[in-house]
């Protein structure tokens, strides 16, 4: 049988050789508080190259300091930063995987000493601290930080960036009325809660021809948030702006309770692919091959994120395959097993 699942997808001159994407996940392993990759990253990326997944994405890696969701996250605010991701990709490519990394900046949710910043002064909750409202300078600032990080993510040879717009981070604290009180052009409508988000891309892109991937939070999961409708206007703008792909997950900007169960966030994908016209990822609690193959094979999704379950099973892709019945390509020291 020819699966979707297991065909290539190809993505400005990028080409993956199947849909399964490993899902940024923090490690929280970096030492020193210096950003810098670990042994442990360098063996937990390239055990999942090696178990055939088509995108590596590394975690949220900080484009500031003050951008760490904690001291350990990875960091790429520095040109010293270059020289290990290199190193990285240069082992993930070995294994037949392309190599992406989700830029991002944490705003009111970095749990780190000194200040904090994000779009209005108003901390996640009564235990978090109380950010401060970012001045046009520091709005500045920090779109060149992204701008920065991407031009050293080209020369560190990723293939594809992702810029971090969910889960209560930075950008999607400039996307959400929940967290966006600002009364000047950053706040108020939503071309203005935009704003953030558009410079940010705007700035990327005269440094990065290749693939840019967006994750957000298609749903805030509060009356007065924002649902995967609000979202798809966004991905409409994200797409004129030459936004290849979004990669739909939700939640986690103001405290909610969310009912999990799965493929919960498949809908909204499906709601922003068809109402944008572009192409999105589909994550959570995604576990099974058929279930991924669902997902692409009814236009619900382009590309299938997978985080957990390839903590559990870093050759997922072989237990996926197997279950649909197709034979992928091993590792040749593997051939004997698979
Ligand atoms: C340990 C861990 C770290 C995570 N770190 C990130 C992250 O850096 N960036 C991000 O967008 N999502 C992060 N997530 C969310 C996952 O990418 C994914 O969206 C979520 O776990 C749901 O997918 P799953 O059911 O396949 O685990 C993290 C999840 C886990 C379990």
């Amino acid at each position: 049988m020819k699966t979707a699942l297991f065909s290539p997808y190809t993505v400005k001159g990028v080409t993956l050789k199947n849909r399964i994407v490993m899902s940024p996940m923090c490690m929280y392993s970096s030492h020193n508080e210096d950003g810098h990759l670990q042994d442990w990253h360098m063996t937990h990326y390239v055990s999942r190259a090696v178990g055939q997944v088509g995108l590596i994405m590394v975690e949220a890696t900080a484009v500031q300091p003050q951008g760490r969701i904690s001291p350990q996250d990875l960091g790429i605010w520095s040109d010293n930063h270059v020289k290990g991701f290199a190193e990285l990709n240069k082992q993930i490519k070995a294994h037949g995987a392309k190599s992406s990394i989700q830029l991002a900046h944490a705003g009111r949710k970095a749990m780190l000493d000194g200040d904090i910043f994000a779009p209005s002064a108003l901390p996640f909750n009564e235990k978090m601290k109380t950010p401060l409202e970012m001045t046009k300078a520091d709005i500045n600032e920090t779109i060149t930080a992204f701008a920065d990080g991407s031009k050293r993510a080209k020369d560190a040879g990723f293939d594809i960036i992702e810029l971090h717009g969910a889960h209560g981070y930075l950008i999607n604290e400039f996307l959400s009325p929940l967290t966006n009180k600002r009364e000047d052009e950053f706040g108020g409508s939503t071309e203005n809660r935009y704003r953030f988000l558009r410079e940010i891309i705007e700035a990327v892109k005269d440094v990065w021809e290749g693939p840019l991937f967006v994750r957000v939070s298609a749903n805030d999961y509060h009356p007065e948030g924002l649902t995967d409708t609000d979202y798809v206007t966004y991905a409409k703008w994200m797409k004129d702006q030459g936004v290849d792909l979004i990669d739909v997950s939700s939640g986690a900007v103001v405290p909610a309770a969310i009912d999990v169960y799965p493929g919960y966030q498949v809908g909204f994908s499906e709601t922003i692919k068809s109402g944008a016209e572009i192409d999105t990822g589909a994550v959570g609690l995604i576990t099974s091959g058929l279930q991924a193959e669902e997902i692409l094979r009814n236009n619900r999704a382009d590309l299938i994120f997978v985080a957990r379950e390839l903590l559990r099973n870093p050759y997922w892709a072989r237990t996926a395959a197997k279950e649909l019945g197709v034979e992928i390509e091993s590792p040749k020291q593997y051939d004997r097993a698979w």
